[in-house]
């Protein structure tokens, strides 16, 4: 067996087995849009507003009052129409000046209208000019931004009737565990599932979209026909990645004829995590089984490959004032922390298997094998629910 890559190698090889396999872009009717992330860049095609309007019920007046009123599209100077709101205000003739006179601002007498109200209407009052938004050829929504309602409704006045998408990967998700159990409370040797319950979740905020899940014992034969028939662009597995009887993921991977990119990272926790591709080009990330350094290994290798394999960025590590902090001779240390007054603050529930301190964090803390000093900085990956809320999630 080769050396375990560094945690941050792994990442970079999560990262180019992604970009390998780069998704082509979708192509979807707006109202399908929100919360999918932008694949070009949306310039309009027209002015915004791309034709002069009134922004006010009541005449169109041309030139100065009184105006008699006419039933033309285009009065001449000192003729007046009707107009209501949003209705298209024709070019003025003769250079003279346009304006609208609302309706509670004028009074009509013999075929005359005369203005009620001293200063109006002033030359081009309540007209809305062509081109005060955005101009022909201006970037209006840069690639790569998460659509929101408002984007979508820019869009669709620039005359778009469908965007360009990033792809969302597929991801199907493979359990193993003979001891794991989906409801109720776990006797001794059982344990709840933790993730069935929140990989979906968790998989769309990190860009993907789970469209199968099976559960299998520890068995190798299941092992194998499990990865054989997952059908999606991306398979998770959970478990089984040890060494012991019980632990059959990597021989089974092999027995496929996978390629092992990842063969276990220098990292604490979720050392005996694996990326592999399949002969087919699916990509297989096999997760361990303790709950929290299933966790830390997707939200920070499972993340770059599908971001990857979705043509963005991975979520970049921010930087963070450390506490002090042991290192761990060869090995990436990755500890939920709370950011507290702008300090990282390490959660007491660190253990592999504890869920309690990830619960309440903000990021995850990258201690370096030779640790950190306190005030030093340091890295940090944000938690994914707080980078997209969960009602944020597109499925
Ligand atoms: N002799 C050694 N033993 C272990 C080593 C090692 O280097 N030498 N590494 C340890 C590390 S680190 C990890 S991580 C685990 C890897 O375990 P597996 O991926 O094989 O996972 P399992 O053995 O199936 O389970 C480990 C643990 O996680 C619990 N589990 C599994 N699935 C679920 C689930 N869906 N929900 C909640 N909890 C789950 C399982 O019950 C075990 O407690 O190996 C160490 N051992
Ligand atoms: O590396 Mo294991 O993933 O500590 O629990």
């Amino acid at each position: 067996m080769t050396a375990r890559p560094s945690w941050l190698h792994a990442r970079d090889i999560a990262a180019a087995a992604g970009a390998s396999a780069a998704l082509a872009p979708e192509y979807v009717p707006l109202d399908r849009a929100v919360g999918r992330r932008l694949a070009d860049d949306l310039v309009t095609p027209i002015d915004l507003p791309h034709f002069a309007s009134a922004a006010m019920d009541g005449w169109l007046v041309v030139g100065d009052g009184p105006w008699e009123l006419v039933a033309v599209e285009a009065p001449a100077p000192g003729q007046a129409r009707t107009i209501v709101t949003g209705a298209h205000v024709p070019a003025p003739t003769d250079g003279a000046h346009l304006a609208v006179l609302r309706s509670e601002s004028g009074a009509v007498e013999g075929g005359v209208l005369r203005s009620t109200v001293a200063d109006e209407p002033r030359p081009g009052h309540h007209i809305r000019l062509p081109a005060t938004e955005a101009e022909r050829g201006e970037l209006l929504i840069a690639s790569g931004t998460r659509l929101n309602p408002a984007h979508v409704a820019l869009a669709a006045a620039t005359g778009a009737d469908e965007l360009a998408v990033q792809a969302v990967p597929t991801v199907a998700l493979v359990f193993t565990g003979d001891e794991v159990i989906e409801s109720g409370l776990p006797a001794a040797g059982r344990v709840r599932d933790s993730f069935g319950v929140q990989f979906p979740a968790l998989i769309g905020m990190l860009g993907g979209r789970v469209v199968g899940a099976a559960r299998i014992p520890d068995h190798h034969d299941d092992t194998v026909a499990a990865l054989r028939d997952a059908r999606a662009e991306v398979i998770v597995t959970t478990g089984g990645t040890g060494g012991s009887s019980a632990d059959h993921v990597r021989a089974a991977l092999l027995e496929l004829g996978a390629r092992l990119l990842v063969d276990g990272v220098a990292m604490r926790p979720g050392g005996p995590t694996r990326i592999a591709e399949l002969p087919d080009g699916r990509l297989v990330v096999a997760l361990p089984g303790n709950p929290l350094a299933a966790m830390i290994s997707a939200i920070t290798l499972v993340e770059p490959l599908l971001a990857q394999l979705a043509g963005r960025e991975p979520v970049a590590p921010r930087v963070v004032r450390g506490p002090a902090a042991e290192g761990r001779a060869g090995s990436t240390v990755l500890v939920p922390y709370s950011d507290v007054h702008g300090r990282a603050v390490v959660a007491a529930w660190r253990g592999a298997a504890m869920l309690r301190g990830l619960a309440g964090a903000t990021g995850i803390l990258v201690v370096p094998p030779e640790g950190l000093r306190e005030g030093e900085d340091a890295e940090s990956l944000p938690v994914p629910w707080l980078v997209l809320p969960v009602s944020a999630v597109e499925n």
